[in-house]
Order: C-alpha cells, then structure tokens, then sequence
C-alpha cells in the first residue's frame, strides 16, 4: 500500500513526513492528482463491498474528478454523500466492521485524503480549561466564604530542567489566578532523597496544604517509587500513589483522586459529548502517569480498551480500529493519517519540541499525531498546543480544590 498513488498523494512532503517519503514524492509529478482521485473512485465502483448509503458532505466539483475518456457523472453525488457523521453537537462514533476493512484495502484513504477539513471538530482545551478553572473560581470563593478555608497546593521541583522550570511557574500561575495558595520548593540536582523526602514530611504533615505535587522526572539518582510513595494518599493530587492507582484499576472501589493528564482527556471527551461507552479505544503507550490510568479511565466508562506500545506487533492496524485514541507517547507525528479510522476521535497528549528556524524560540511544539493529515480523516482532535496541555493543569486546580474540600468536609 505504500506504493499507490494515493498513499504518496498523502504522503506528499508534509511535516510528518521521514526523509524517505520525500524521496518517494518526487514521482508524483508523473501521476497528476485527477488521475490518482479518478483511480481511487474507479476502485469504488469495482469494489462490490461498498455501501451506498455513504459518506461524507464534501463539496467537490464534477470537474475536477473528470479524466481521460471517463466521464461519472455520478461521482460527485456519491462523494458529497460520504458522510463520516460527524454531528458536531453529538459526535456519534461508528462502529462499522466494513469501513475498517475498506480502510485497509486502502479504498477510503482516498477519499479521506479529499475530505473538507472544515468537517473536523478541533477540541479547544484552551477554552475547556478556562471553563474548568472559572467553575474552580466560584468553588474557591464559595468555600472561603462559608468556612474560611484556602485550598493549598506545595509543588516540589528538584533540578534544572527547563521544561519542568516552565510547568511549575505555570502551575504556580493558574493556582494563584484560581485563588489556590501555592507553596513552592525548589533544590538542586545534586540534593538527597532524603531532602526531598523531609519536605514531603512537612507538606504531609501541614493543615495548610491540600495537595502536594513532585514533579516529574526526579533526578535520575533519586527512587521515584520510594519518594512518590511518601506522599500521603489523601493530598496525592497527581493520583500517583500506588494505593491511587490501585482503586482506579479495581471494580467497585474509587481512588482518592484520578490523574490529571488522563482526567483532562476524559473530561474534554465528556465535554464534546463524545461517547465513551461501548467504544473501541486505543491507547498508544503504557507510561504510569499517562497511558495506563487513561487506560483505566476509559475501561471504567465501559469502553473497549487496546493498549498500543512499543512492542506492539501491528500498532497501525489496531489503532485503525479504534473509534477514540488517546496518543501519549512521546514521538512526534508518529500516528499518521492511515492510523485513523473515518471519524475517530483523536486526544493528542504528545508535547514534542521539534526544531524550527522561523519560530523565535527555535522550536515548536507537535503532538504525536500528524494534525495535518490527521484532520483530513478524524471528526474531532485536539490540537498542540492548546489541547490536553490546558487540561492538565485545570485538573491540578480541580484535584487540589477536591482535596480541600474533603479534608474539610466541605460540600
Ligand atoms: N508530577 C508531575 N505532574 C504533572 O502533571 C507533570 C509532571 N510531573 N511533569 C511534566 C508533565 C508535563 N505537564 C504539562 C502540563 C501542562 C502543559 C501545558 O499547559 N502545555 C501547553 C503548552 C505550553 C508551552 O507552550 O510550552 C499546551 O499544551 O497548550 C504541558 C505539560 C505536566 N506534567
């Protein structure tokens, strides 16, 4: 499949494309692209397996799928009726054994590569977040009001790393614009276990704080288990105790608190009324603080769960199955477009910088979805930046005010 024209014509020299790919698209010129759709909508006809009640609302003229000494009329009727029901309001998900098999036969690549892109749901976590952290507000205000009590969130950061320097001034940013107390730590990299496990101690120990957060990575020299661990379960607002991760993985029992990654990706899924039960869902990766409690989640809002990772045999094939995928590997653009099936729904958590001489800083930033090709295929993505990041720390705020309120039995 990787030699059709169609798949080239996908392929041709986006971001996401290997060096390799761009070697392969110096044949297209050969292959004009109404030779290539003409080709794919010949292949329709032929194939007896195709359905007719399909597809989607594109809008293309009957010109530009004329070719040769064809003429199908009946072309553009069928096309502007492939519909990847993507009702905005209610995105219903399919569920539909014959899509996935024509996807494979590299049929609907075609005309997913000529759907209007207009059609994609672009999930704004910007915005959700700034819902989420409104609703937080009058929380905070409400309890402060009635019994006096500051929610307080202490955040641990130990080293030098840039990006964990920028999440915690962030954090540190969104508790004081939600009226949560923040209380900061900063050590070297060279500091003991010990020190660290002191200021645990402390935070465990002090009625002010609610909530106490290590951030991660630690220093390679220090035992994350042993200092993730000191936290006590009832200000674990990361939901990284074991004992955390444990209720969520279990039947019939309800941790102290979720994660806030996966936390975020769920609530974006509730809050673009996306149905999660009943579904197929991929996860790509399996890390303790994304992909596996993402994984819980979506099996406790009974979804049909399949974990994708790095010793996954055929991970396009599975991931094409799905009808929501969760991407949190760390790979930029490492799902692409033929991952997808017609109408998933796409939770991108990658935040990879990627080298970039027209942006100021240098970099920016990709998920591991290729957006471009991906909003050519899915009903609904969100986007990085502005997509799960947001989320992540709207669930802190959200976790740390749950916190307070429970030691506080504040309703
Ligand atoms: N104990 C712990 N808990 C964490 O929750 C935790 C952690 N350690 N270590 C690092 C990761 C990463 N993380 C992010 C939070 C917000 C954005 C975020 O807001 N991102 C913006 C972009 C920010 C930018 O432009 O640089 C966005 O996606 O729109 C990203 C990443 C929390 N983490």
């Amino acid at each position: 499949m990787a030699s059709s024209p169609i798949t080239m014509m996908k392929m041709k020299l986006n971001n996401c494309s290997p060096p390799s790919t761009a070697a392969a698209a110096r044949f297209l010129p050969l292959l004009g692209p109404h030779q290539i759709r003409f080709r794919s909508s010949l292949a329709l006809f032929h194939n007896p397996s195709f359905p007719r009640t399909i597809i989607t609302r594109s809008t293309f003229s009957s010109s530009s799928i004329i070719t040769g000494k064809f003429f199908y009329f009946a072309i553009p009727k069928l096309l502007s009726c492939f519909v990847f029901r993507r009702d905005v309001k209610n995105l219903k998900l399919e569920d539909d054994q014959t899509r996935i098999q024509r996807s494979k036969m590299g049929l609907i690549d075609g005309i997913a590569a000529m759907a209007s892109e207009a059609s994609v749901k672009v999930i704004d976590g910007k915005k959700v977040a700034k819902d989420v952290r409104d609703e937080i507000n009058a929380e905070i205000t409400r309890m402060k009001d009635s019994i006096g009590v500051v929610p307080g969130l202490a955040v641990i950061l130990v080293g030098d790393r840039k990006d964990s320097a920028t999440y915690v001034r962030n954090k540190k940013k969104a508790c004081e614009a939600a009226g949560i107390k923040s209380y900061e730590v900063c050590l070297p990299e060279n500091s003991t276990e010990e020190e660290v496990l002191k200021y645990i101690s402390d935070f465990n120990d002090d009625p002010m704080v609610h909530g106490i957060l290590v951030q991660l990575p630690l220093p390679s020299h220090m035992d994350e288990e042993k200092i993730l661990h000191a936290v006590c379960i009832e200000k674990d607002v990361d939901g990284f105790h074991p004992l955390n991760i444990g209720q969520l993985a279990m039947r019939g029992r309800e941790p102290l608190f979720v994660p806030c990654t996966p936390k975020g990706c769920i609530e974006l899924l509730h809050r673009y009324n996306v149905e999660i039960k009943g579904k197929k869902a991929v996860v790509i990766g399996r890390s303790n603080i994304v992909g596996m409690p993402a994984a819980l989640l979506l099996q406790r809002e009974d979804a049909t769960v399949s974990i994708v990772h790095s010793r996954t045999k055929n991970p396009e094939e599975i991931t094409r199955q799905a009808d929501i995928i969760i991407a949190a590997v760390g790979k930029p653009n490492m799902v692409r477009g033929s991952w997808i099936k017609p109408g998933a729904v796409i939770i991108d958590v990658g935040i990879n910088p990627v080298e970039d001489a027209t942006n100021p800083r240098g970099y920016r930033l990709v998920g591991d979805v290729c957006y471009e090709e991906a909003i050519k295929v899915a009903s609904a993505i969100t986007p990085v930046p502005g997509g799960v990041g947001p989320m992540t720390i709207a669930m802190l705020l959200s976790n740390t005010l749950l916190s307070a309120k429970r030691i506080n039995n504040f309703k």
